[in-house]
């Protein structure tokens, strides 16, 4: 096959829901973010990185949300207020950047200490060495920081799946649901955006990359929200990454 027959180089891959289940990211490592937040805070509130988040915060609109909900808010911005502002942003799944950026330094202590492991799916190692050997490019795009996802893929039950991944983007490229992001993605990878297959749960995010001009398709994986029955009709579904294959996507080429 000549390179000028390839139609598809770049696997775009969402985490939760996708390569990894929602229950674990629920269920484990919000609850962790939230268990230990305030801990994280108190022993790192004078380094510079995290006053810069914290200063990031107080400008997220949902702040002034917060402090009316509060009976006796603070007089000052301290450790108990911003800790308490993170775990309302984490209950309501709010993926808004600074709260995101510093859940990943809060993950790297579990990480690193073994108390936390990636979840993926026992198909998601067989399949990222099938792309690599196929010679597509596999790249990450989730509503979690890059440190996170670096984490989440350097950590996993499998071991480290880090060696397959070459690009890694979170919500500094923008929102999943916007056009936009996938524009900013394409640009950044250098690549034609219909070059780009990306694999996620949500039809929303689906619906941006299609729109953007990239190939999308919805994972059915257990647990995840059920579909309508127009977002089935709109887009090719699947229940694993090894189905793939099956379906008639420019990208199977590559199995020709
Ligand atoms: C990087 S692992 C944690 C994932 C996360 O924080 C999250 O909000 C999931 O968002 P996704 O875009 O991967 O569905
Ligand atoms: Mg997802």
């Amino acid at each position: 096959m000549t390179s000028s027959e390839r139609v598809a180089k770049v696997v775009l891959v969402d985490i939760e829901g996708t390569t990894t289940s929602i229950s674990f990211v629920h269920e484990v490592l919000f609850p962790y973010a939230k268990q230990n937040v305030e801990k994280f805070l108190r022993d790192s509130w004078k380094v510079d990185d995290i006053q810069r988040i914290v200063q990031d915060m107080q400008q997220l609109p949902q702040f002034e949300e917060y402090k009316v909900l509060l009976r006796a808010p603070p007089a000052e911005v301290d450790v108990e207020l911003i800790a308490g502002f993170v775990r309302y942003l984490i209950d309501q799944d709010l993926k808004v950047t600074p709260m995101k950026t510093l859940q990943g330094l809060i993950w790297e202590q579990g990480y690193t200490n073994g108390e936390l492991k990636g979840h993926v799916y026992e198909d998601v190692p067989a399949a990222f060495e099938a792309w690599r050997a196929a010679g597509l490019q596999i790249a990450v795009y989730s509503s979690g920081s890059v440190a996170a996802q670096k984490l989440i893929f350097g950590h996993s039950l499998v071991g480290n799946l880090q060696p397959h991944l070459s690009a890694y983007f979170d919500t500094h490229v923008g929102h999943k649901q916007d056009q936009k992001s996938y524009e900013n993605i394409a640009n950044l990878l250098k690549e034609d955006p219909k070059q780009i297959l990306f694999l996620t749960d949500i039809p929303g995010e689906a619906a941006a990359a299609r729109s953007a001009g990239l190939q999308a398709v919805i994972l059915q994986r257990p647990g995840n929200a059920a579909l309508a029955d127009d977002q089935k009709a709109s887009f090719e579904l699947m229940p694993d990454f090894k189905s793939l294959q099956n379906l008639k996507l420019p990208i199977n080429k590559y199995q020709a």
